[in-house]
Protein backbone atom coordinates (compact mmCIF):
# COMPACT_ATOMS: atom_id res chain seq x y z
CA UNK A 1 0.00 0.00 0.00
CA UNK A 2 1.15 3.57 -0.56
CA UNK A 3 0.56 6.66 0.74
CA UNK A 4 0.54 10.02 -1.22
CA UNK A 5 3.08 12.41 0.97
CA UNK A 6 4.39 15.87 0.44
CA UNK A 7 8.20 16.33 0.76
CA UNK A 8 9.97 19.23 0.33
CA UNK A 9 14.06 19.31 -0.90
CA UNK A 10 16.21 21.72 1.49
CA UNK A 11 18.97 20.75 -0.19
CA UNK A 12 19.38 20.20 -3.80
CA UNK A 13 21.53 17.80 -4.03
CA UNK A 14 18.55 15.13 -2.98
CA UNK A 15 16.84 15.87 -6.35
CA UNK A 16 19.13 12.88 -7.62
CA UNK A 17 18.85 11.15 -4.38
CA UNK A 18 15.21 11.15 -3.44
CA UNK A 19 14.84 8.56 -0.13
CA UNK A 20 13.19 5.61 -2.16
CA UNK A 21 12.90 2.01 -1.60
CA UNK A 22 15.55 -0.36 -1.71
CA UNK A 23 13.41 -3.56 -2.75
CA UNK A 24 10.24 -3.94 -3.60
CA UNK A 25 9.22 -5.50 -0.06
CA UNK A 26 11.21 -3.20 1.76
CA UNK A 27 9.41 -1.40 4.43
CA UNK A 28 12.19 1.77 4.79
CA UNK A 29 13.50 4.22 3.06
CA UNK A 30 16.98 5.35 3.94
CA UNK A 31 17.92 9.16 5.06
CA UNK A 32 20.73 10.50 3.68
CA UNK A 33 23.59 12.85 6.28
CA UNK A 34 23.21 16.24 4.46
CA UNK A 35 26.49 17.45 5.39
CA UNK A 36 29.11 19.56 3.65
CA UNK A 37 32.14 17.57 5.23
CA UNK A 38 32.07 14.57 7.07
CA UNK A 39 31.41 14.78 10.94
CA UNK A 40 33.32 12.59 12.93
CA UNK A 41 30.76 11.24 16.07
CA UNK A 42 33.41 10.11 18.90
CA UNK A 43 32.53 7.73 21.25
CA UNK A 44 29.06 8.39 23.31
CA UNK A 45 28.70 11.61 20.92
CA UNK A 46 25.65 12.66 19.65
CA UNK A 47 24.88 14.95 16.88
CA UNK A 48 21.47 16.09 15.27
CA UNK A 49 22.12 15.83 11.52
CA UNK A 50 19.73 17.68 8.99
CA UNK A 51 18.38 15.20 6.14
CA UNK A 52 17.72 17.82 3.66
CA UNK A 53 14.09 17.22 3.54
CA UNK A 54 10.86 18.19 5.22
CA UNK A 55 7.81 15.80 4.70
CA UNK A 56 3.92 16.50 5.97
CA UNK A 57 2.24 13.48 6.67
CA UNK A 58 -1.09 15.76 7.22
CA UNK A 59 -3.05 12.21 7.89
CA UNK A 60 -3.23 12.01 11.88
CA UNK A 61 -3.97 8.41 10.94
CA UNK A 62 -0.04 7.40 10.04
CA UNK A 63 3.05 9.02 11.44
CA UNK A 64 6.56 8.65 10.50
CA UNK A 65 9.26 6.29 12.33
CA UNK A 66 12.94 7.38 12.31
CA UNK A 67 15.05 4.25 12.87
CA UNK A 68 18.57 3.34 13.26
CA UNK A 69 20.21 1.65 9.83
CA UNK A 70 20.85 -2.66 11.33
CA UNK A 71 24.35 -2.67 9.96
CA UNK A 72 25.51 1.33 11.28
CA UNK A 73 24.57 0.27 13.86
CA UNK A 74 25.20 -3.26 14.74
CA UNK A 75 29.13 -2.98 13.53
CA UNK A 76 30.05 0.85 13.69
CA UNK A 77 27.83 1.18 17.01
CA UNK A 78 26.02 4.19 14.98
CA UNK A 79 21.95 4.22 16.32
CA UNK A 80 19.76 7.02 17.41
CA UNK A 81 20.11 9.53 20.15
CA UNK A 82 16.69 9.29 21.10
CA UNK A 83 16.47 5.78 20.08
CA UNK A 84 13.61 6.29 17.60
CA UNK A 85 12.75 9.33 15.61
CA UNK A 86 8.61 10.29 16.01
CA UNK A 87 7.42 12.26 13.06
CA UNK A 88 3.88 13.46 13.79
CA UNK A 89 1.27 14.12 10.96
CA UNK A 90 1.32 17.79 11.58
CA UNK A 91 5.26 18.25 11.55
CA UNK A 92 6.16 20.22 8.79
CA UNK A 93 9.96 21.47 9.94
CA UNK A 94 13.41 19.93 8.32
CA UNK A 95 13.40 16.64 9.40
CA UNK A 96 16.65 15.68 11.81
CA UNK A 97 18.44 12.10 12.49
CA UNK A 98 19.96 12.70 16.01
CA UNK A 99 23.60 10.07 15.10
CA UNK A 100 24.70 8.92 18.47
CA UNK A 101 27.75 6.86 18.57
CA UNK A 102 27.20 4.58 21.58
CA UNK A 103 30.60 2.23 20.05
CA UNK A 104 34.34 2.41 21.32
CA UNK A 105 35.52 4.05 18.00
CA UNK A 106 35.71 7.04 16.51
CA UNK A 107 33.17 7.03 13.01
CA UNK A 108 33.11 9.75 10.50
CA UNK A 109 29.38 10.20 9.13
CA UNK A 110 30.10 11.51 5.55
CA UNK A 111 27.89 13.75 3.32
CA UNK A 112 25.03 12.48 1.77
CA UNK A 113 25.97 8.88 3.51
CA UNK A 114 22.61 6.70 4.20
CA UNK A 115 21.88 6.95 8.68
CA UNK A 116 18.76 6.14 9.50
CA UNK A 117 15.57 4.82 7.61
CA UNK A 118 12.13 6.04 7.81
CA UNK A 119 8.83 4.04 7.74
CA UNK A 120 5.32 5.09 7.66
CA UNK A 121 2.87 3.49 10.02
CA UNK A 122 -0.98 3.78 10.83
CA UNK A 123 -1.89 5.32 14.00
CA UNK A 124 -5.09 5.35 16.21
CA UNK A 125 -4.99 8.38 18.26
CA UNK A 126 -7.29 7.04 21.56
CA UNK A 127 -10.22 8.60 23.02
CA UNK A 128 -10.07 7.96 26.95
CA UNK A 129 -13.11 6.48 28.44
CA UNK A 130 -12.48 7.01 32.17
CA UNK A 131 -13.66 4.07 34.27
CA UNK A 132 -13.37 2.90 38.33
CA UNK A 133 -12.59 -0.78 37.27
CA UNK A 134 -11.98 -2.86 34.26
CA UNK A 135 -13.70 -6.08 33.10
CA UNK A 136 -11.27 -8.63 34.01
CA UNK A 137 -9.07 -9.81 31.70
CA UNK A 138 -6.16 -13.61 31.54
CA UNK A 139 -3.42 -11.16 32.68
CA UNK A 140 -5.07 -8.71 34.92
CA UNK A 141 -2.18 -6.44 36.21
CA UNK A 142 0.36 -9.18 36.09
CA UNK A 143 3.74 -7.83 34.07
CA UNK A 144 7.09 -7.67 34.61
CA UNK A 145 8.03 -11.29 34.58
CA UNK A 146 5.23 -12.09 35.99
CA UNK A 147 4.67 -15.42 33.41
CA UNK A 148 7.82 -16.59 34.43
CA UNK A 149 11.74 -16.61 32.64
CA UNK A 150 11.86 -19.13 29.88
O1 LIG B 1 14.20 12.05 15.24
C1 LIG B 1 13.38 12.99 15.15
C2 LIG B 1 12.33 13.17 16.05
C3 LIG B 1 11.48 14.24 15.89
N1 LIG B 1 11.64 15.11 14.85
C4 LIG B 1 10.69 16.20 14.65
C5 LIG B 1 9.36 15.68 14.11
C6 LIG B 1 8.47 15.64 15.30
O2 LIG B 1 7.10 15.79 14.94
C7 LIG B 1 9.01 16.78 16.13
C8 LIG B 1 8.74 16.66 17.60
O3 LIG B 1 9.24 15.42 18.04
P1 LIG B 1 8.90 14.92 19.52
O4 LIG B 1 7.47 15.19 19.85
O5 LIG B 1 9.36 13.52 19.60
O6 LIG B 1 9.91 15.83 20.36
P2 LIG B 1 9.63 16.76 21.61
O7 LIG B 1 10.91 16.85 22.32
O8 LIG B 1 8.41 16.28 22.36
O9 LIG B 1 9.35 18.16 20.90
P3 LIG B 1 7.99 18.99 20.80
O10 LIG B 1 7.86 19.70 22.09
O11 LIG B 1 8.20 19.91 19.62
O12 LIG B 1 6.86 18.02 20.54
O13 LIG B 1 10.41 16.80 15.91
C9 LIG B 1 12.68 14.92 13.94
O14 LIG B 1 12.85 15.67 12.98
N2 LIG B 1 13.52 13.87 14.11
MG1 LIG C 1 6.47 16.18 21.46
Amino acid sequence: MTLPIEVRLLDQRLREQLPAYATPGAAGMDLRACLDAPLTLQPGQAELIPTGLSIHVADPGYAALILPRSGLGHKHGIVLGNLVGLIDSDYQGPLMVSCWNRGTQAYAVQPLERIAQLVIVPVMQAQWTVVESFTPSHRGEGGFGSTGRG
